[in-house]
């Protein structure tokens, strides 16, 4: 189940987790990762380049990468598609560099009234039909962090137990 699995990361506090954080711009990426670095969410500017940020969590060591999601930068996302491990948006589903990496999609923003729930991104994006991968939909809110620690823990166990 899935409390031995955690056991069992427990006792790995090694290992290093490569995570590719994409999605559109606007989308609340550099807030999530700010927030799961427990850093000032107060001035963030929509990403130009890139950032990359380590933050240690329960044993893991996730090396994330915040790629800006404007149009203009989406054509440079393939540039980071090497040894990745985690990855967010269904619509890389396609790539080839990227067939069995675990997808972690974040239903962020769930702070507004406004805010689709996951169930209903789930089934626009039909996640259910996703048979090569392991894939895990997490509702948030970047702004508040509710949601944005444990449910990544959640999909590092699945991907553990998986692969
Ligand atoms: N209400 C609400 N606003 C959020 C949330 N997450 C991010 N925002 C806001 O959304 C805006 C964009 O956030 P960013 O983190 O810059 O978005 P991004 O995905 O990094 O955007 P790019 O760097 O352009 O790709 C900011 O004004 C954030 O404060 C959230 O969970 N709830
Ligand atoms: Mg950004």
């Amino acid at each position: 189940g899935l409390l031995s699995i955690l056991r069992k990361l427990k006792s790995a506090p090694d290992q290093e987790v490569r995570i590719l954080l994409l999605g559109l711009d606007n989308a609340g990426k550099t807030t999530l990762l700010k927030q799961l670095a427990s850093e000032d969410i107060s001035h963030i500017t929509p990403t130009q380049g890139f950032n990359i940020k380590s933050v240690q969590s329960q044993g893991f060591k996730l090396n994330v990468w915040d790629i800006g999601g404007q149009r203009k930068i989406r054509p440079y996302w393939k540039n980071y598609f090497e040894n990745t491990d985690i990855l967010e948006l269904a619509e890389l589903l396609e790539e080839e560099k990227l067939s069995c990496v675990p997808v972690l999609i974040f239903a962020n923003k769930q702070d507004l009234l406004t805010a689709a729930p996951a169930s209903e991104i789930a089934e626009g994006l039909n996640l259910h039909t996703i048979r090569d991968r392991v894939w895990q939909i997490q509702s948030c809110s970047a702004l508040t962090g509710e949601g944005v620690q444990v449910r990544l823990q959640e999909g590092l166990a699945t991907w553990q137990h998986d692969s």
